[in-house]
This record gives C-alpha cells, sequence and structure tokens, in this order.
C-alpha cells in the first residue's frame, strides 16, 4: 500500500503540492511549470512581490501611494495585493486608487464601474480624473470627428508635452488632442501625473507586469531605441519628476496575475481598449508568448538583457537641451512636437510620418528641424517609456 501510495507521488509528480507536498496541486505555475496547490500559489505570489518591494526599497513608511487603477487585471491585482501586504508587513503605506477616464463609451465608463466597486471592497479611496476636465474633450469626441486613421504616430511625441503645448492644442485641437490621448501608455502616465498630484501623493504604482517590461525591451531593440532601452527596465521612474513611478509587478508574470485574480475571484474588467490597435507591439507580444511556450524563462531573460545592456562609450547619446521654438526638452533644435506641428500647420500632416531613409538606429544627430522630422518617425506608437 505504502509503496503504491509513494509510486503514485513519483508517477508524473503531480499527486501532491511540490511545495508544501501535503495538498493537492491545482495548477501547474506558468514562472517555473511547478505543480503547486491554491494556497502555496497565493503564498509564492505575494511574497515575490513582498520581496521585490523590500529588495528594491520602493516604498518609505507614511508615503502616500496612489495605485493607477484601470479595473483591468494588473492593477486589480495590484491594489488587492499591496493592500494585502501593507497591512500584513507594516508598510505604513496610505493606499488610494487614482482612475483616468478617457471618455471611451462602452470601454472606460464600464471599467470604472469596477474600479469604484475596488473603492469598496478594498476599502481605498477614489480618485478620478477625466480627459475631458483636463483636455476639453473626451476620445469619443474626437474619434467622432477624425476617425482612427494615422493616430498612432503623433502619439509618442505629443502625450508627454501635451501641458506644455497647451496653446498649439488649441490651435490644432482635433489631430493633437486625437493623438495625445489615443490610449498608449504614457497617456495615462501624464493625466495619472496630474491625478496624484491632486491627491497629494509621494508615490505612482502601475500593473506593468514582467510581459510588457519584455515587450518594450524588445521593442527598443528593434527601434535602435538606445535611450529608452537603457531606462525602460528601471522598476522605478521619474525621480527627478515630480512623482515617481513604481513597477512592483516587474517580475510578476501575466498569466500568474491572470490566475491569481481568478483563483481569488476579484472584480475586474477585462474588455481590450477599443481605440488602440497598436499592431506592432502585439507582434512583439505573441514573439513572446511563443518564446514563453518554449521556455518560461524567456521573459526574466529578456528583461535581464535589457538591464544589462551597456552603451559603448563611442555610442553618441542625444544630448538634452531645449526646444528653440516652445522652450520644451528636446535634444534637437526643435522638438519633436514642434515639428509635428509645423506639418499640421503647412497643411502637411505627414511631414513627420514615414521610415527616413539611412535612420539607422534612431541615433539622430542632425540639428535642423527637418532633419527633426525624420527621427521622430521610429518611435510611432511609442508606448516604449513607463
Ligand atoms: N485609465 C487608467 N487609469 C489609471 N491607471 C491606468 C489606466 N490605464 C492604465 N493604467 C495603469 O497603467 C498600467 C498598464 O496599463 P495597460 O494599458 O498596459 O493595461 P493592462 O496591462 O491591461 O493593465 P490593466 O490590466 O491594469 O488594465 C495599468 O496596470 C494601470 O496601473
Amino acid at each position: 500500500m505504502e509503496a503504491s501510495e509513494a509510486k503514485s507521488k513519483r508517477a508524473g509528480g503531480s499527486r501532491l503540492c511540490c511545495i508544501c507536498n501535503k495538498r493537492r496541486p491545482v495548477l501547474k505555475r506558468p514562472k517555473t511549470l511547478q505543480q503547486i496547490c491554491r494556497e502555496c500559489f497565493y503564498e509564492v505570489f505575494e511574497e515575490e512581490i513582498h520581496q521585490v518591494i523590500v529588495q528594491n526599497r520602493l516604498f518609505k513608511s507614511g508615503e502616500r501611494v496612489a495605485i493607477g487603477a484601470s479595473g483591468g487585471k494588473d492593477s486589480t491585482v495590484l491594489a488587492y495585493v499591496l493592500s494585502e501586504l501593507n497591512r500584513r508587513h507594516n508598510y505604513g503605506l496610505d493606499l488610494f486608487l487614482l482612475s483616468i477616464d478617457e471618455g471611451i463609451t462602452g470601454y472606460r465608463d464600464d471599467s470604472l464601474e469596477t474600479v469604484k466597486r475596488n473603492e469598496v471592497q478594498y476599502g481605498l479611496p477614489l480618485q478620478i480624473v477625466s480627459y475631458k476636465d483636463l483636455y476639453g474633450w473626451t476620445m469619443d469626441d474626437i474619434v467622432k470627428m477624425i476617425g482612427l486613421k494615422n493616430n498612432c504616430t503623433f502619439c509618442g511625441v505629443f502625450r508627454r508635452q501635451v501641458s506644455k503645448h497647451s496653446l498649439f492644442t488649441q490651435t490644432f485641437i482635433i489631430p493633437i488632442i486625437f493623438c495625445f490621448m489615443i490610449s498608449s501608455l504614457i497617456d495615462f502616465l501624464k493625466a495619472l501625473d496630474r491625478g496624484a498630484t491632486l491627491l497629494k501623493v509621494d508615490k505612482l504604482v502601475t500593473g506593468h507586469n514582467a510581459d510588457d517590461i519584455a515587450e518594450t525591451v524588445l521593442l527598443n531593440i528593434l527601434r535602435g531605441d538606445i535611450a529608452r532601452l537603457s531606462r525602460c527596465t528601471s522598476i522605478t521612474t521619474g525621480e527627478d519628476g515630480p512623482i515617481p513611478r513604481c513597477k512592483p509587478f516587474k517580475y510578476t508574470y501575466e498569466k500568474e496575475i491572470v490566475m491569481y485574480a481568478y483563483f481569488k475571484k476579484l472584480d475586474y474588467f477585462s474588455t481590450e481598449c477599443i481605440y488602440s490597435p497598436n499592431a506592432y507591439r502585439g507582434f512583439a507580444r505573441e514573439f513572446i508568448k511563443d518564446l514563453e511556450r518554449l521556455r518560461p524563462r524567456a521573459i526574466l531573460d529578456i528583461i535581464k538583457s535589457g538591464e544589462d545592456f551597456r552603451i559603448a562609450t563611442t555610442t553618441k547619446m542625444p544630448e538634452q537641451g531645449t526646444c528653440e521654438r516652445c522652450g520644451y526638452i528636446s535634444s534637437q533644435k526643435w522638438c519633436k512636437a514642434c515639428v509635428l506641428l509645423e506639418g499640421l500647420n503647412r497643411g502637411l500632416p505627414k511631414m513627420g510620418i514615414g521610415r527616413p531613409r539611412g535612420s539607422v538606429n534612431g541615433d539622430n544627430k542632425h540639428t535642423k528641424a527637418g532633419s527633426t522630422a525624420k527621427s521622430i518617425e521610429s518611435k510611432q506608437c511609442g508606448s516604449l517609456d513607463f
């Protein structure tokens, strides 16, 4: 009897959880392929995040921390886990939920309902900041007026500069705000910065996970964007800005987040945004998923490669200066937004779009505005910074 039991434990190794060796396994852990029980899964999942927080000194006791809450799986799990860890390990944090309402009917309105329920479920105060209030337009208004064509090209440029360019945006309001608002990541972050300022928080955390970061490493390599490559793996960014942003899920696999949300029966919203057809990132995502299927460590290894890249001393990095036209931070004579605006102003909206000939790695050394127009192309659909 004992012999047959031992044999069945060994056979396939799947009868008992390979961590506690007591309970029946209910899942194969995506990161390690271990067969484990639900309780051990919760424990390793939460403990890994706790270790990331502690080892990277993400927070200090007494800090006010806003959780960027979209209602999606990542930020919902982040809000849940962070409030649990805060209690369990006495981090001493004041946590808040912060949501950006882009004004997308049938998408953000529904997901915000989820966040409102999370506010009650987790007992975390919620602040909602809307594009309508910040910029006077909802995404729906804008898409109704100009449609969806060519949206990604302008996005990565304007999203970071919109506040500086508010006068320009009034002049060219429809195309620029539209491009600014097409929902790539830093659109949110810009608005999130505003919301975080309203909440007077010390830090902002987002639910970017290991898969997101691996994708971004890959995209920055594919685009030869050395400057972004060197910072996209940082767990904390924006330390020199008003509100640092952290990614406690930097090493957390998306599949595990989904499993955790599923087993914990967390209340989250799972529809994709209707205005974000980012095909290039989609290919990178699929490629990484394929690699993960063959070798689960691939995601962590891509992140590690991103972290370990060293920029050769011979590589010329863009020198930071200010745009001669608007004063915004720029490594060129005119900032990218001004070049695009110039194109729009002259009725040549494609001026800043299109692959430049001879541009090898995005390391554009030209200083004339016309050359700047060429350099921006490679960063279209550019949610490559976090
Ligand atoms: N509208 C929003 N309001 C507040 N935070 C947001 C919003 N959209 C995105 N974020 C933050 O940015 C992170 C990454 O956003 P992304 O659009 O990549 O969504 P995602 O990977 O599907 O994440 P989630 O599952 O949380 O929606 C989110 O986890 C969240 O912290």
